[in-house]
């Protein structure tokens, strides 16, 4: 896999890629915030689990006195020490859940901050290689996974740590044979938890992949309703979705099948257990070598240590889940990304005095198939350069490339004869405005998604941006004016509309640089006009690289690149280019041939 094709994350890793020392070391900058509240939440456990073994403890003097003696005294106090002993631990109970809750709640809240910082930095190629789902599921639903289920592991797992470590005193001090017995048949639950963890390792690799699946047909389904209606897709996608969610049914059903198995085991084994204890128990009763009251201690304390490691099949599951999960996301916060990786000492790009020259750039997405090959020219500050060429060969690209949306193969892209990687990507793009075809608004209001162009702008800036987007009358007729919600992807405005506002924007931007990608040629004539008197306003000025269709927009250029097949073929002006008789007046001569018939079918 080359370094272009490494960011993919639809390959779920059915192994732990870490050890546990490893795992801690990656997770210690999470943990480490919260770390105080962390020990404190481990201390409260520590009485949690240690009561549990008082309480069995007090059998043997309750038995011995009472059963064997007839000595009352001591028994009397039994019962209320009891009682107050577990006052104290509901105390705890409450205290420990608490700070817990609070860790885990923190742990996962900084994760999901940390996850969303890489999502917002990830190259645009990431987005390219990987489904919404993917994203849905890596970004926000892992780290949920990942701590809900560590924390509620951690819990149990200390609080029955500490109480374990208890009751095995206490069957210590009572009898260490019966106690050999009781632990020592606890070893054979090794086998089985070992056969489960990789199964379910794999099982939850395939869930993984199923589910993202499905977030991607939900994501699909949002933002596609209208070709899904218009094609009357309904039934086609109902059926993948049912394949997608079978799958996921068939997954968990073969999860509970490889792990259920694990609690019946676990009751057999403790009962070998039990049975044992009692076998030999019987014999050290009978022959002296312990007293009743030993052997009921021994027994509560016994059953005590039992119960929870019969439930450790379930938890164990829901514990891989969250320790995969947890990969998952070392895996997405290791992704490289230009916007990261860059030094903190670049220069600012401050304006634009001279020039943007590509020099001889080769570029391919996927380090394999080449889109631009050996492309070199310069558009003059304060110049109007017009790309045009067939579809598919590149033009979208060349624009790409200046921003840094993408990185080179080799070449250089140069901004006043500077390489443009020596200047930070966040100065970089401030001095650029890029108005798409398919210009995506944000949910709120025409304000809001106006001041995306400068957080900072003023009412005057506001109102010339409007009126230079001949967006004004429009803006007046709205029942709130700037103030009303527009939705989530612009769905109240027009195509022109969303041009127009997207225009806006950027002339609020006031970038020295524009780039327009066939911002007009979804529109009709008469939107057109008026989006075209927009760019020009957007355009006064500025250094401006236009991509368009249709030619009639950018005759006036001072300079048209003619790109074909990711080659730049031609270049010159208008008159120029025509002179030349080359591909430039076939692809003109085409459109202009292409208009003329249409114009005499029209006029018959
Ligand atoms: N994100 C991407 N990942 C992989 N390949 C891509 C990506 N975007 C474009 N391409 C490929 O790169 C080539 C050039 O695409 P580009 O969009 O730059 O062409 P264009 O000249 O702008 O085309 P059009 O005029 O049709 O918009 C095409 O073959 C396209 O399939």
């Amino acid at each position: 896999m080359n370094k272009k094709e490494s960011q993919r994350l639809d390959i779920v890793s059915t192994k732990p890629n870490y050890s546990s020392l490893e795992g801690f070391k990656r997770f210690w900058p999470f943990l480490k915030p919260v770390f105080f509240w962390l020990v404190l939440g481990v201390l409260l456990t520590i009485p949690v689990g240690g009561l549990d073994a008082a309480v069995a403890s007090f059998l043997k003097p309750f038995m011995d006195n009472v059963m064997v003696e007839k000595d009352t005294e001591f028994a009397k106090q039994v019962p209320y020490i009891i009682v107050a002993f577990t006052i104290v631990q509901g105390i705890c109970i409450y205290a420990s859940n608490l700070v817990n809750t609070y860790v885990g709640a923190r742990i996962a809240t900084n994760l999901k901050k940390t996850l969303y910082k890489k999502l917002l930095q990830a190259d645009i190629s990431f987005f390219d290689k990987n489904t919404s789902g993917i994203v849905i599921n890596r970004f926000a639903a892992d780290a949920d996974t990942a701590t809900s289920g560590l924390v509620s592991n951690a819990k149990l797992f200390l609080s029955k740590f500490w109480s374990s470590v208890g009751l095995v005193c206490v069957l210590l001090y009572n009898s260490w044979q019966l106690c050999f017995i009781a632990v020592g048949v606890l070893i054979f639950l090794f086998i089985p938890i070992s056969i489960v963890r990789k199964k379910v390792s794999k099982s939850i690799a395939k869930s993984v992949k199923s589910g993202t699946q499905l977030s991607t047909r939900y994501v699909e389904t949002y933002s596609g309703i209208k070709i899904i209606k218009s094609f009357n897709l309904q039934k086609t996608l109902f059926e993948k979705f049912n394949v997608n969610v079978e799958e996921l049914f068939k997954i968990s059903m073969k999860m509970t099948r490889d792990t259920n198995w694990l609690g019946p085991v676990m009751h057999v084994v403790t009962a070998i257990g039990v049975a044992g204890v009692l076998y030999y128990g019987l014999h050290l009763i009978t022959t002296g070598v312990i007293t009743s009251g030993t052997f009921v201690a021994f027994i509560a304390a016994l059953i005590m240590l039992y119960t929870p490691i019969k439930s450790i099949g379930n938890n164990y599951v829901g514990l891989q889940t969250s320790l995969l999960a947890l990969e998952r996301i070392y895996d997405v916060i290791d992704l490289y990304n230009v916007e990261e990786a860059q030094q903190d000492n670049q220069n600012r790009l401050e304006g634009i005095h001279k020039s943007i020259k590509f020099d001889h750039v080769d570029f391919s997405y996927d380090g394999r198939r080449k889109i631009l090959k050996d492309i070199s020219f310069e558009v003059p500050v304060g110049s109007k350069v017009a790309l045009v060429g067939n579809s598919g060969g590149g033009k979208s690209t060349i624009t790409a490339l200046i921003p840094r949306l993408y990185e080179l193969d080799s070449g250089k892209v140069m901004i006043d004869e500077h390489d443009i990687n020596e200047y930070s990507i966040t100065s970089l793009r401030d001095n650029i405005s890029m108005v798409f075809q398919d210009n995506f608004l944000f949910d709120g209001t025409v304000r809001e998604n106006l001041m995306y162009g400068n957080e900072n702008a003023s009412q005057d800036q506001i109102d010339f941006a409007i009126k230079s987007a001949f967006l004004d009358d429009f803006i007046k007729k709205l029942p709130q004016g700037l103030d009303t919600l527009i939705g989530e992807r612009g769905l109240l405005l027009s195509g022109g509309q969303k041009q127009r506002l997207a225009i806006a924007r950027a002339i609020l931007k006031n970038a020295p640089v524009v780039i327009l990608d066939e911002a007009t040629s979804a529109l009709d004539n008469k939107s057109e006009k008026v989006v075209q008197r927009a760019l020009d306003k957007l355009m006064e000025g500025r250094t401006t690289i236009v991509i368009a269709h249709r030619l009639s927009t950018i005759m006036d250029a001072d300079k048209i690149l003619v790109i074909n097949d990711g080659k730049l073929v031609e270049e010159g002006s208008h008159s120029e280019l025509l002179e030349k008789n080359g591909a430039y007046s076939v692809l003109y001569n085409s459109q202009f041939a292409h208009k003329e018939s249409a114009t005499e079918e029209e006029n018959s």
